[in-house]
């Protein structure tokens, strides 16, 4: 049984439809992506798995259990981990203060951030007293993952980790999520624009157009005819 699977998904915001009887399986273990051209509906997907948008009609199940109605915080708690396009970091609060904002939302709420955090982000020990707000875009990004592993999550979703990072960042992000998803055995799906990047992340991937998804499989099938068709602007 795939850990996270959506069938017939329908979201709509107010009389607007937004997704269209999305069905998506991501097994456990996997790192899958999902790609799309602007305004697809890639976001309000993520959101709706996390309980931030109303499903109309379908089902999320996730880990067994049926979410399609299960309020955020108690998501949060099975283990899903949401970390937001623009990252979200709480600016006047210290690094310290950002990471324990994570904690509170697993189900048992550790005490104190354990020392494996920093052996995925050792740059967050060295800035611990600084407000997150004056991290760079990068640092702030690799925070807002911490912060979401803090939950302590079996899949984290991640929307966009990338958009406006410098290079050799998104090379450290990525590494640090196969990391992740090797040692911790933690499932990801990631909504990405940068193809590349995708590729080199992750197995599996999901286009989107219009609100449905047009196409999927093994990212080694992704092909340049794909990605002409439904990615190129
Ligand atoms: N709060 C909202 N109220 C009304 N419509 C919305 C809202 N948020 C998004 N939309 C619309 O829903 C559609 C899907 O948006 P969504 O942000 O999910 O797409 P996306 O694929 O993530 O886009 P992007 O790559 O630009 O982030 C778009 O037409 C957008 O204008």
């Amino acid at each position: 049984m795939p850990l996270l699977n959506l069938t017939d998904v329908t979201v709509s915001y107010g009389q607007t439809p937004v997704l269209f009887n999305v069905d998506m399986a991501v097994e456990k273990g996997e790192i899958a992506c999902i790609l799309g051209r602007n305004g697809v509906g890639k976001t309000t997907l993520l959101r709706s798995v996390i309980g931030l948008n109303k499903v109309m009609s379908g089902s999320i199940v996730f880990d067994a259990d049926e979410i399609t109605k299960t309020p955020t915080y108690l998501r949060a708690r099975y283990g899903i981990s949401f970390i937001p396009q623009g990252r979200e970091i709480i600016p006047y609060l210290s690094v310290l203060d950002n990471l324990k904002l994570g904690m509170t939302a697993a189900k048992n709420k550790p005490k104190k951030i354990s020392e494996e955090i920093f052996e995925f982000f050792p740059m967050l020990k060295q800035h611990l007293k600084r407000q997150g707000g004056l991290l760079s875009g990068g640092q702030q990004q690799q925070l807002a993952i911490a912060r979401g592993l803090l939950s302590n999550p079996k899949i984290m979703l991640l929307d966009e980790p990338t958009e406006g990072i410098q290079p050799s960042i998104v090379q450290e992000i990525e590494e640090t999520l196969k990391r992740i998803n090797r040692e911790k055995g933690i499932t990801v799906v990631v909504v990405e624009q940068k193809i590349d990047f995708a590729r080199q992340l992750a197995q599996k991937f999901f286009i989107m157009e219009k609100g449905s998804v047009v196409a999927n499989g093994h990212t080694a099938d992704l092909t340049d005819a794909l990605v002409h068709k439904y990615l190129a602007v």
